[in-house]
């Protein structure tokens, strides 16, 4: 568990500081302005534990007092999750509330004892998995406990026949792909964020992986879940499909930790693939490449992975590159009639050569026009495909403004809704670069996935983000929706009324209150006070 509080403190997704090559820091610079003042940074503290004495007695009877922790490291770790905002408090800068405990209990049922006697205590909880939550999902509320999932890392059963898997919620992805493969079996789900996020955080957020085209999205995986509520333990979920009423799954994925603690998820497994095969395309002009994009989906020839770039995004990663081969990559795209490179990647992860052949043949039929970068891309592509995290914190040391925000909408308004977020991250941010791709399409419409990078501001950093992510949310407001997959947390509550109407909030609020009464689970995601 020391482990774990360290990697959390350090907030940075590595142990070794990152740092920028030193081209990419030149190439920063001419293109943002970026110099080498900043806000100085400040060593977070935390003010004493004030959990009461009752309540330590209590949590200590149920978990064993070494799994309640109040001391200012582990208290420290979990105080949020990894958007911009919660890595600048982890550089000192910005407000942050600390919890007063940190709750680790061992199980299902060790984990609805808690629930329960924190309803008793009058405790909020904020449900902790990874800790990789971008929204604000897991901020810390004054005067709460954090009930961190580690200990609750068992694959649980695997039932071959059906090909369903029964994992513990804290079980993090890549123990969980592990376990699976031993079996034969794949679970298909790898969000960039992979490498530390857990099952149970993936059926909370509605989570999407980079392969989401092949193996659906992480609601589509769910078969059951096993849910601790203020009221008790439910559990839904007990055939592939059901005509008895509302899918009631579906109010516990997606819902937070706001409504209980999932302690198992049920999901629905592959054979692991005999053959993966990833190749990179380049395609003229962001909005042919959408198009291109739309009738693979709608022709339902999507590879597994699709994921188109734009302009910008396929200029950043040319540069990062480096140099000479950037240099002679853009002379070639032009050569061959490229003016507006798009780079497309495409990866089939299939059973044989037949099936590869029959899926990538539909695919290319659709994609002439467009240049073949070949499998050095797509597979450079694959091995980079977890460097997110790292260059980000990189960025982050170089005194970069670095963040992303996602929505996603209908074919019809792509372009629109593209256009009026891009114009409202570049008006708020000034000298910034604004970067999309689509990676994850549907037949009626697709992801739009921003990535901005700006001089991070002296005077004030954490709002000069604030600012161009409420411009950002603005835009999205009646054209998509507030998330695609990082969810609502606390940074999108307050746009979730003009997407779902005051009536849907009511309904929102009616579920919490049966069976959160006391209002203590995740206080603040998903409804805002
Ligand atoms: C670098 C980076 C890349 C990312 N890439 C992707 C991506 O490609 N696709 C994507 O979908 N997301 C991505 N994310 C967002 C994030 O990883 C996902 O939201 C992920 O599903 C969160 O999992 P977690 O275990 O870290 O959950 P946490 O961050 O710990 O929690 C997320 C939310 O779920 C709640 N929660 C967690 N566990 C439980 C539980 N067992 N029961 C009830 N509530 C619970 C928390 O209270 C919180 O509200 C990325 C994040 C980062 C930092």
């Amino acid at each position: 568990m020391a482990n774990r509080t360290d990697q959390l403190l350090r907030s940075a997704w590595t142990a070794e500081p990152p740092q920028l090559p030193p081209h990419a820091l030149r190439w920063l610079r001419q293109e943002t302005g970026l110099t080498d003042s900043w806000t100085p940074t400040r060593v977070m503290t935390a003010p004493p534990s004030e959990l009461p004495e009752k309540a330590h007695e209590v949590l200590t009877a149920i978990v064993g007092a070494e799994h309640v922790l109040t001391d200012e490291q582990s208290r420290l770790g979990r105080t949020g999750g990894l958007s911009y905002l919660d890595l600048l408090a982890h550089k000192g800068i910005g407000d942050v509330s600390v919890p007063d405990a940190v709750v680790l209990p061992a199980d299902p049922a060790e984990v609805a004892a808690v629930v329960k006697a924190c309803a008793e205590l009058g405790l909020s909880i904020v449900p902790f998995g990874g800790g990789t939550s971008v929204v604000g999902g897991v901020k810390a509320a004054e005067r709460s406990v954090v009930l961190d999932l580690a200990r609750l890392d068992r694959l649980v059963l695997v039932d071959e026949v059906s090909r369903l898997a029964v994992f513990q919620a804290g079980v993090r992805a890549p123990d969980a792909e592990k376990a699976l493969a031993e079996y034969g079996l794949t679970l298909g789900h790898v969000p960039q964020s992979f490498e530390r996020a857990t099952i149970g955080g993936f059926a909370a957020t509605r989570s999407a992986g980079q392969a989401s085209s092949g193996y659906g999205r992480f609601e589509d995986m769910v078969e059951g879940v096993r849910v601790a509520t203020a009221r008790g333990e439910v559990r839904f979920g007990v055939a592939p499909a059901s005509a008895a009423g509302p899918d009631l799954r579906h109010l516990m994925i997606g819902s937070e930790g706001a409504f209980g603690v999932i302690t198992e998820v049920t999901v629905r497994v592959r054979p692991l693939p005999a053959i993966r095969r990833y190749e990179g395309f380049v395609v003229d002009g962001w909005d042919r490449g959408a198009d291109v994009v739309r009738k693979l989906a709608q022709d339902r020839v999507l590879a597994d992975v699709t994921r188109l770039s734009d302009v910008d995004e396929t200029n950043v990663s040319f540069a990062l590159t480096g140099g000479l081969k950037a240099a002679g990559l853009r002379a070639y795209l032009k050569a061959r009639g490229i003016n507006e490179p798009c780079m497309l990647i495409v990866g089939w992860e299939v059973q044989d050569r037949h099936e590869l052949a029959m899926r990538r043949a539909a695919t290319l039929r659709r994609l002439r026009g467009s240049v073949r970068l070949g499998r050095v891309l797509g597979e450079a592509w694959r091995h980079g495909r977890f460097n997110g995290p790292r260059q980000r914190d990189a960025l982050m040391n170089a005194g970069v403004c670095v963040e992303t925000l996602e929505t996603a909408t209908h074919w019809s308004q792509l372009n629109e809704l593209y256009a009026k977020v891009r114009l409202a991250l570049t008006d708020s941010l000034g000298r910034a670069i604004v970067m999309c791709h689509i990676s994850h399409a549907y037949e009626t419409g697709a992801s739009l996935y921003f990535t901005v990078i700006a001089p991070r501001s002296i005077e004030d950093p954490a709002g000069q983000w604030k600012r161009a992510k409420a411009a950002a949310c603005e835009a999205i407001a009646g054209l998509g929706t507030i998330s695609h997959h990082h969810a609502v947390g606390v940074d999108h509550a307050p746009y979730l009324p003009a997407e779902i109407g005051d009536l849907g909030m009511e309904v929102l609020a009616a579920v919490k209150k049966t069976l959160d009464p006391s209002g203590i689970l995740n206080p603040g995601k998903l409804i805002a006070p």
